[in-house]
């Protein structure tokens, strides 16, 4: 997540453009979404193949997806729904208690780390009226709950005590650890889908960044231009994995400026490109612009899984993508280095 400036165009008040964190601006044509059929569904079972041939054809369709727009469904990935279930039941727990008792793992409570409770209307645009209208809860990586673990340095989450939501924890990184698996092979297909080797990535990942986040949206009432569930932002990790409801309301914004229904597709993950793979490959693979907003009529739960590099890694970029005609665009800085600046950013009240 990110905060963004948002102006709106003179002429239409529909149009506008709006400026990332990440040093992108982006023409938005209408704030109208529309249904189009974009955003490509990749079946990733062939990441388990024993055949080279067979990841290369997913990575393939990986790459033009990720440099086209930046955003894939992915179907056939191989983890049990009712791990999704569960964590949906548990964000469900979560939401039902009372503010006050929320409040105890607020966010605030740990400057400069995207953990903890963010409170419903807190974070907004000063272009729109009225603040998101979400809340979310976020865990970070916990060495304890991977069993690739080469590290048991204690994890930055914060949780309330045990007792006052029994199996909130563990049913959450239940789900956690399959998605970090299956993050790790993605990883090995992000490489080849960069004419890469496999490997590229390894030393990146054994220690990754991992957080995961629960999240609830209200139907909302308010036109798009006063409210948004979130607004429109770039992610700042590596790549996120959203498991998303059968609400909808997930929006991404394609190159010519139109915002797209990223409508659900049953036990898949929207997979979208975040800004430091963005950087890594000096632009090829684009960091989207997407944002939420519910109305189904139903409350809306999402569980976005955020994932990117060891924080000591330095964002270096990618043979394939640099050349002396296109040299890297962008600062070199080590992961860990992004993530707090940026964390901080939004933390600032920037969404
Ligand atoms: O709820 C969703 O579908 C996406 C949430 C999101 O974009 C985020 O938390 O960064
Ligand atoms: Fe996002």
């Amino acid at each position: 997540m990110s905060q963004t400036t948002i102006q709106l165009d003179e002429q239409t008040a529909a149009a506008a453009t709006i400026r990332l964190p990440n040093g992108k601006a982006v023409n938005v044509q209408s704030n109208i979404s529309i249904e189009a059929d974009e955003i490509p569904v990749i079946d990733v079972s062939g990441i388990y193949s024993e055949d080279i041939e067979m990841r290369k054809m997913v990575a393939e369709k990986v790459r033009e997806a990720c440099h086209r727009i930046g955003f894939f469904y992915a179907i056939n990935h191989g983890i049990d729904p009712q791990l999704s279930s569960g964590a949906f039941e548990q964000a469900k727990r979560f939401f039902a208690l009372p503010i006050e008792k929320k409040m105890e793992v607020d966010t605030a409570l740990v400057p400069g780390e995207f953990v903890g409770y963010h409170a419903m209307e807190q974070y907004g645009s000063k272009n729109r009226k009225q603040n998101d209208l979400s809340e979310a809860f976020n865990i970070a990586y916990d060495a304890k709950y991977d069993p690739d673990a080469i590290t048991d340095e204690p994890s930055r989450s914060i949780f309330l005590p045990e007792d006052d939501l029994p199996g909130f924890k563990d049913g959450l990184y239940a789900y956690h650890t399959q998605i970090l698996q299956f993050a790790r092979k993605m990883t090995r297909i992000f490489a080849l889908a960069l004419h890469l080797p496999e490997e590229y990535f390894a030393d990146y990942v054994k220690q990754p960044e991992a957080g995961m986040r629960i999240l609830h949206y209200p139907q909302q009432e308010h036109s798009e231009d006063d409210q948004n569930g979130i607004g429109a932002h770039t992610d700042f990790e590596c790549f996120t994995m959203v498991t998303q409801d059968g609400s909808g309301g997930l929006e991404v914004l394609n190159k010519a400026g139109y915002w797209i229904k990223a409508k659900p597709v049953p036990n898949s993950f929207v997979i979208n490109i975040a800004d430091c793979l963005m950087r890594q490959t000096n632009d090829f693979f684009v960091s989207t612009v997407h944002r939420v907003i519910n109305k189904s009529g139903n409350e809306r739960y999402s569980i976005p899984f955020f994932y990117g590099f060891d924080r000591r890694k330095v964002l270096e970029p990618v043979p394939t993508c640099i050349s002396e005609d296109n040299p890297m665009k962008y600062q070199l800085m080590t992961s860990g280095e992004y993530y707090i600046w940026r964390a901080s950013k939004a933390k600032d009240g920037e969404l």
